[in-house]
């Protein structure tokens, strides 16, 4: 698979305040893939995407895009010639102007690539309509027919779900994702939310304190992830042992189940119960797809062999 993205060795540091945002970051995303940066506010992921774009200067290190050296020691490639393109959080659409003025402001694009562009974006019939009048979702499609149609090699992505209320975020990141993937176009997306980071992406990189922490696809994340801080942000587990922790759905509540447990909680959330269960003292979280045990009631557990370690 050929690289899109090669960065090595990147530094960060803003002096004012003494905070490093990117400790010797290696990182590398392939075309067509949809990567996705997730972190806790704070942990640097917007001056990432800013650094990759050349809003923001790197301290240190060497950017590649498409095999190009954009940023090195002695190279620092201008925003416009680095061939990316971003969605901002808010869309920044211009309100004066209409759906077609948007998605042409500042491209050389042609009528006939305006044309398919409205097509694919499913706009057609929107053309002459301001932002105001337009859905979330329309909205959205004219923030990435904008990016889209000069051809990016990399689309950028800042938080474009958030403030945004879970039924119409379902629905757009439904949409974003099937735009993203009938263009086949290379996305990086930050976000600080994990079903957001689930949904949308191929692999994530986690990201600390200027730190990627670990990258993956969400299941090899979620199933092994690399230090106590990864395992805690993608879900929850119970400690087990001194340093063996297990995720409530690999504890399984069956007759000849060996562990004797009591019924502390059982909370229902539609299609599964979380119960929290006391053995010997300790308290431990159960996710139950079938049962629903009375509080007081003494049940039977078995462990699956899916115990985490660090
Ligand atoms: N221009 C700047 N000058 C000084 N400090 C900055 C500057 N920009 C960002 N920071 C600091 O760098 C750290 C990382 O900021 P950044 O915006 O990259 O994080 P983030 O993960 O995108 O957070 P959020 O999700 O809240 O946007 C923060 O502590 C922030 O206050």
């Amino acid at each position: 698979m050929k690289k899109i993205v090669d960065i090595r060795n990147l530094k960060k540091s803003f002096c004012k305040g003494n905070v490093c945002v990117a400790n010797n970051i290696n990182l590398s995303f392939n075309e067509g893939e949809i990567f996705t940066i997730l972190g806790t506010s704070g942990s640097g992921k917007t001056t990432f995407l800013r650094m990759l774009a050349g809003l923001e200067k790197p301290d240190e290190g060497e950017i590649f895009i498409d095999e190009q050296l954009v940023f090195s020691n002695n190279i620092n490639l201008e925003p416009r010639d680095r061939e990316v393109a971003i969605v901002f959080q808010n869309y920044a659409l211009l309100p004066h102007l209409d759906v077609s003025s948007n998605i042409l402001f500042g491209s050389n694009a042609s009528k006939k690539e305006l044309e398919d562009i409205l097509e694919k974006t499913k706009l057609k019939g929107h053309e002459t309509k301001y932002p105001h009048e337009l859905s979330g979702g329309q909205q959205q499609r004219v923030a990435l027919a904008r990016a889209i149609i000069n051809k990016p090699k990399i689309l950028l992505l800042d938080e474009p779900l958030s403030n945004i209320d879970t039924e119409l975020r379902n629905i757009l990141r439904t949409e974003l994702k099937e735009m993203i993937k009938s263009f086949n176009i290379t996305a990086l997306f930050i976000t600080h939310d994990k079903e957001d980071a689930f949904f949308l992406s191929d692999r994530i990189a986690i990201m600390f304190g200027g730190d990627v922490l670990q990258v993956g696809t969400s299941k090899e994340l979620y199933h092994n992830p690399s230090n106590l801080y990864c395992a805690n942000f993608l879900g929850k587990f119970t400690k087990i042992g001194d340093n063996s922790y297990i995720r409530p759905e690999n504890i399984k509540i069956c007759e000849n189940g060996n562990i004797k447990a009591i019924v502390k909680e059982n909370i229902f959330y539609g299609n599964f119960n979380e119960i929290i269960a006391e053995v010997n003292g300790q308290d431990l979280l159960i996710t139950s797809f079938d049962r629903s045990p009375n509080i007081g009631e003494t049940i039977n557990l078995s462990f699956e062999d899916k115990v985490l370690n660090f």
